[in-house]
Order: C-alpha cells, then structure tokens, then sequence
C-alpha cells in the first residue's frame, strides 16, 4: 500500500503530543506534532523526563514478571500511576516549552511489559492522564493490530514513510533503540517493515552487570574489545532470525545471550553484543537493498555501533539528523502522529508492517475527566 497516494487528505491539522517510554527504561520522550495523520505540519519542540531509579527498578520487577501477572497486582497499579504521573509532567513541561499552544489530543504508548504471540501489554492510565492534563488520550494502539492476528508491532513505519516521503527511494529507517526495528521505503514507494533484533538492551544490561554503568557511552568499551565470531553465530543461531519479516520481538526475547557470552572479557562482551546488533539488522532479508540507512534512536550515539553498521550494509549510513529530523524524538512524535490516524479511523499498520490480514485501524480514545465543555473532539 502507498500511503500518499491511496489516503484522502482534508482534515484539518491537530497538534498531538506524543508519549513514548521506550524498552530501554530510561524515561519518556515527549514530542509535539502537527499533522492531519498523513503530513507532517510542524514539528517539535520535545523533551525527555527521565524515570528515577525507584521506578526503573521497579518497572523492570514488573517486566520480568509481567507473563504471570494480574492486571490489578498491587506493584503494578503502584508502578503504572508513578509511570501516568511522570507522563503528565511531562505533558506540562512540554506545554510549557512550547509557549502553551492549543493541544487537540495526546498520543500515549505507555511502557511494553509483555509482548508475545497473541498479547500485548502497554501500562499508563489514559484516564488519569486524560484527566491530569484536561485533554482526550489515544492509547491501546498495538491491541487491535494483535487482535486482528498481526505483530503489534512495529508501528512507526508509516510515521517513518510519511516523513520519507520525496526523498530518494529505496530507503530504510532504522530505529536502534532497547530492540531494533526498520521501515524500508521500496522504489515504488511500498512499506515494509520488521523488528531487527537488539538494540542496545542488552549491551545495555552487559554494561550494568560488569561496571555498573548504564551503556557503553560512545561505544567506548566495545571500541577497545575484540568480537568473539564464535559467539556471535551462536547468538545469530536464535529462531528468530529464521522467520521471514513481518515479525516483533519483546525487550525480553534474547534473555539467554548475556548467559551465552558470558565467559568473554567485559570489552570482548560489549564487542560482540554491538556486533551482534549490527549484524542482526544486516541479515534481514529485504526485497530491495535501501540506498540509504537513517539511524534515529539511542544507538545512533554510539559511534562503534554505526561503524559496524557502515562494514555490513552496502548503502550510506547517516543519523536521521542528516533529513533535519530529530532522532530522539521521533518515537515521541509517531505516537502523536499515530494518535490523529486513530481520530481518523485510518490505518496504523499493513500486511507488510505487521502482518496483520488487512490495513487495520487501532487505539482507543479516552476523555475521562474533561469537562464537557472542554470537549473538542
Ligand atoms: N552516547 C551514547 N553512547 C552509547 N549509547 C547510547 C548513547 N546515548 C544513548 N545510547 C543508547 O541508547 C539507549 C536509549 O535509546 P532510546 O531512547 O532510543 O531507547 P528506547 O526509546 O527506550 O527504546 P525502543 O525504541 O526500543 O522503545 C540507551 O539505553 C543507550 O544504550
Ligand atoms: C512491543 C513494543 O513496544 N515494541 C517496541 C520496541 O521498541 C522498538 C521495537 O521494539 C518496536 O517494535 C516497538 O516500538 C516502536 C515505537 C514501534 O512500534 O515502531
């Protein structure tokens, strides 16, 4: 399906606040969007909150045992209303920021605790934030994808393919965050897309093991560390690497590769699991070989990373930076984006993005709390 050509555009231009809190933990990202849900108006300004330690302590207890997990387990319903109230904080500061402009909706992700075949599970009270900020919340948006038997995720290619839009084809978007997952824009302007495998989730829990530190700042240690080939075919070695894409992965779903590198040098590890990522994204089979690589997401920071990336793939490896998009916030604003198709009713996944049977449209809208008369939508 090409987006451009098969969507009617009048509808009038929103602002949307997106809200991503991503698999890394680290805190959400808040980004402010105008869009009609197929262009993109304006973009920005946006911002990050960090979580403090308590919750990413506690947010990651959650995770790790969100399989057996009622829905209203006490540390749960503790977490997500710390999770909702950063959420809204940042909603206020991004308001802020921005010099207090109208505000038609907010588009919140929450965090993913569980992602497996058949259930997907985001935490983050649309209704207290709805009613925290005075304004109506699009949330649930992988739900409907799953129900209607596809991934879930990934859901940001068509925000990706919005923004590709008139620039040279074939093209990928490469996210590298927690997991990481692509967007190919094919010549003749199809999407495709999949998750890729890690991100920088596990160098991530590798540098915390050995040193305490949160990442390999700058790809630092990996820098000085050697790849253990050995390793890496056994970590390529995983099922997942055998399905063809559409497919996704949950933050959790490489949970044995700490274990099976374990013996190596904290500079050896840190080497094969950045290669291990790059290596992942360079094995996914795709139709067409992009031109160009545009890095958004926490990895783009990690100049060891993009290296091994620029020895696997054929075509220029570049940060989303180069377009004039703002790599960091690009999550933040597709749940924005996301949020108006939703108003809409218009799709926000393909066949080729999630293997879901159809274009199938997804969130839900909550106005809990606003006054009636504040009620625009
Ligand atoms: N200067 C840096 N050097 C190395 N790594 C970095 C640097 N800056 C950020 N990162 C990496 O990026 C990660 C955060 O990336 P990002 O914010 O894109 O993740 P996320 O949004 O939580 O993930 P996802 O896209 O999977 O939901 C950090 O955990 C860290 O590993
Ligand atoms: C289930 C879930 O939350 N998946 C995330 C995660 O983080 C990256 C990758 O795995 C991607 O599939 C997705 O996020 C982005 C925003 C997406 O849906 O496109």
């Amino acid at each position: 399906m090409t987006l451009h050509t098969q969507e009617t555009p009048p509808f009038p231009p929103l602002a949307a606040i997106g809200l991503m809190s991503g698999t890394s933990l680290d805190g959400v990202d808040a980004a402010l969007i105008t869009t009609d849900g197929i262009r993109v108006f304006d973009h920005g300004p946006s911002l990050t909150l960090p979580y403090d330690p308590a919750l990413r302590a506690g947010l990651r207890d959650i995770l790790d045992r969100a399989a057996h997990l009622p829905e209203n387990d006490a540390a749960l319903l503790a977490a997500e209303q710390a999770l909702t109230d950063v959420h809204t904080q940042a909603v206020q500061a991004l308001r802020a920021k921005a010099g207090n402009p109208r505000i038609d909706v907010i588009g919140l992700h929450g965090q993913t605790i569980l992602h497996a075949p058949g259930r997907t599970w985001q935490i983050g009270n649309a209704s207290r934030l709805s009613a925290a900020t005075d304004l109506p919340v699009i949330h649930d948006f992988r739900t409907a994808d799953v129900q209607a038997g596809g991934e879930g995720a990934p859901l940001a290619p068509l925000y990706h393919a919005a923004l590709l839009h008139g620039h040279p084809t074939p093209a990928a978007v490469l996210n590298i965050g927690g997991v990481a997952n692509l967007t190919l824009m094919t010549a003749s302007g199809s999407v495709l897309a999949c998750d890729t495998g890690p991100g920088n989730a596990l160098l991530d829990d590798w540098m915390f093991r050995h040193t305490g530190q949160p990442c390999d700042r700058n790809g630092a240690c990996a820098r000085t560390g050697q790849v253990d080939a050995t390793r890496l075919a056994l970590l390529m070695a995983h099922d997942f690497f055998q399905k063809p894409p559409p497919k996704s992965l949950d933050r959790l779903s490489f949970h044995q590769a700490l274990e099976q590198i374990a013996s190596l040098s904290v500079e050896d590890g840190a080497a094969t699991l950045t290669a291990f990522t790059a290596e992942a994204i360079a094995r996914t089979p795709l139709p067409e070989t992009p031109l160009h690589w545009f890095v958004c997401g926490g990895g783009r920071h990690n100049p060891t990373l993009m290296q091994a990336l620029a020895e696997r793939l054929s075509g220029t490896v570049q940060p989303v930076e180069t377009l004039g998009w703002d790599g960091d916030a690009l999550e933040a604003e597709c749940f924005g984006f996301l949020a108006v198709r939703s108003l809409r009713g218009l799709p926000l996944s393909l066949p080729e993005t999630t293997g879901v049977p159809q274009p199938t449209p997804g969130g839900k809208l909550t106005c809990g709390g606003i006054a009636p008369a504040n009620r625009r939508l």
